[in-house]
């Protein structure tokens, strides 16, 4: 600790006064991915004063990294009136943000779930949506901002991890001759039903046998401590999703869909089969919305637009957000290197980490919202 700083006691009665005016202000700002003031919603905000700078931390329950400017702005323009004059005038102002992320309880576990804290489903109601590509994206949005995150590949039909990672032909280590270990890649711990395929091994595995080994991989690999662990589910709304639902223990699902009348329609039986088996659908990510013209750049939604707004609001969920039909997202996640890892600034990587962000903070806040009875919408 260093000779400037006071505990909050030996403050003058004037700068408690002023640093509490502060916490107020601050408890007002709204936070961007839940929209609600940071005093509605499980954000601690700490103030003190050393002598010389006002110090400001705030903690949010989802990782945030990116927003560490954005917040300070915000930060310094509030404390500015109360540093202008005053107990506090002509203070500096040190602001810090941290992402907390807090575990939803899953009491019946296998044990190597154990160290997961949140087990988040992708899923689409039916193939070709782009699902595999919103998972891996979304899992290195989450990392890029500041998380610890698995990605596990469970579409039993054509896993495709590998490929858009880059790791085909890897072959995951096995310890005690019952757990395997993740493959790290590009900065996620990873497991995909691909790593396990050798060329013997038939393309469309049945029924059975393709869950049944997805089983295995799910309940026997020795994840790391992981905030989270994203499931690029098979496609449908099938028993293998259902129970796959309920064995993870799920702290939510992100559907994914296409602004097709039809993939709509897939993407309700997905929401339903989700509140079915209780898991809260954290929202929908509409992919494909817009095509964006090679040639001018304009931006037109080819297939109408609104869909997954329309869907989210009927059914109590929220849309996440859109990405574009772009060259550019088939060919990082054909090419092993997808677009949050190829271009972590650029626009298409900031929608991932927007849609990122707050599926995160939606589980954040259904933390909060424990032992409250459930609310059965029908
Ligand atoms: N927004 C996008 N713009 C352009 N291409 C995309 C976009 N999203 C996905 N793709 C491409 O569409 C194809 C299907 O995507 P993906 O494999 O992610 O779909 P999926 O829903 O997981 O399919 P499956 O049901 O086969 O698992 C891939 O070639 C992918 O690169």
């Amino acid at each position: 600790m260093s000779d400037h700083h006071h505990d909050h006691e030996e403050l003058s009665e004037e700068v408690q006064g002023e640093l509490e005016r502060l916490a107020e202000c601050l408890g007002q700002l709204h936070d961007p991915a839940t929209g609600l003031p940071l005093d509605e919603l499980d954000a601690e905000i700490e103030v003190g004063f050393d002598g010389d700078a006002v110090l400001v931390g705030l903690t949010l329950g989802y990782p945030c990294a990116s927003l560490e400017e954005h917040w300070h702005e915000r930060v310094r323009e509030s404390c500015a009136p109360l540093l202008k004059g005053g107990a506090l005038g002509g203070s500096q102002l040190q602001f810090e943000l941290f992402g907390e992320i807090p575990a939803t309880p899953a009491p019946d576990v296998p044990e190597p779930l154990q160290k997961v804290k949140n087990i988040v489903a992708v899923a689409s109601g039916k193939g070709g949506v782009g699902k595999s590509t919103t998972a891996v994206n979304l899992a290195l949005a989450l990392a890029a901002e500041g998380a610890s995150v698995g990605l596990l590949d469970a579409d039993i039909y054509g896993p495709s991890l590998p490929t858009m990672l880059g790791t085909e032909g890897v072959r995951p280590e096995v310890r005690e001759q019952k757990f395997f270990l993740p493959v790290p890649a590009q900065g996620l711990e990873t497991m995909s039903l691909g790593y396990l395929m050798t060329e013997d091994t038939p393309a469309v595995w049945r029924g059975p046998m393709a869950s049944g080994a997805l089983n295995q991989i799910l309940t026997q690999t020795l994840w790391g401590e992981l905030d989270y662990l994203i499931v690029d589910m098979p496609p449908g709304t099938g028993d293998i999703q259902l129970t796959l639902a309920q064995k993870a223990a799920l702290a939510g699902a992100v559907i994914v869909t296409t602004p097709q009348d039809l993939a709509l329609k897939d993407a309700i039986k997905g929401v339903e089969m989700f509140r079915k088996v209780s898991v809260p659908v954290l929202g929908i990510v509409e992919n494909m919305a817009l095509h964006t013209c090679s040639r001018c750049g304009h931006s037109e939604p080819i297939f109408g637009s609104g869909g997954g707004e329309r869907i989210a609001a009927g059914y109590h969920t929220r849309l996440l957000g859109q990405l574009p039909l772009a060259m550019s997202i088939r060919e990082g996640t054909d090419g092993g290197s997808p677009t949050v890892a190829a271009e972590p600034e650029g626009e298409i990587a900031g929608h991932y980490r927007e849609i990122a962000r707050r599926a995160a903070a939606q589980i954040w806040l259904n933390a909060g919202e424990e032992g409250m009875p459930e609310i059965e919408v029908s």
